[in-house]
């Protein structure tokens, strides 16, 4: 799987921590920064992340801020991602497999780096389930983010 990855300054440590894995799991992966813990804003980060993953030159991309908040607000800005913090192993599965999650967000400020692994074990591994009530409702969101507005009038 080819993976884009990328953090803010609160991420830096555990995404630099968790390294080994990502390439360990990765065919091919791109790091969009940043590379200290110098102060950066995570919309900035989840932009360059996102833009490979939408663009298909990644498949999947996991970006790691303080809470994973941010990054998941900024990802789910940009039209064709589905971005969802994910805290729980479950979650880091089932948001693939039934929502066609394409960018995982972790809290480096919430979980620890062992989660964080199996977190990204369980994301990186899913695959989404094509059955046709899962594609529908994927369809929906595409639909909401071309037209969610118009209903209201605006
Ligand atoms: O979690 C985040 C956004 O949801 C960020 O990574 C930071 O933790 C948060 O915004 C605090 O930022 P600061 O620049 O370190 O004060």
């Amino acid at each position: 799987m080819k993976l884009a990855i990328g953090s803010d300054h609160c991420g830096y440590k555990m995404k630099i921590e968790l390294n080994e894995l990502l390439e360990e799991l990765s065919s091919e992966i791109t790091d969009f920064g940043c590379f200290s813990t110098d102060p950066v804003d995570f919309p900035d980060i989840a932009k360059l992340v996102c833009c490979e993953v939408k663009s298909g030159r990644k498949d999947r991309g996991i970006l790691f801020c303080g809470t994973g908040v941010g990054a998941a607000i900024a990802s789910n800005k940009i039209p064709g991602i589905r971005a969802a913090v994910c805290h729980d192993v479950h979650s880091a599965h089932q948001a693939v497999e039934h929502d066609d999650v394409n960018v995982m967000c972790i809290g480096a400020q919430i979980v620890g780096p062992w989660l964080a692994k199996d977190l990204i074990h369980a994301f990186v591994s899913a695959t989404f389930n094509t059955e046709e009530h899962f594609r529908r409702r994927v369809r929906k969101l595409e639909l909401l983010e071309k037209e969610g507005m118009k209903e209201l009038g605006d």
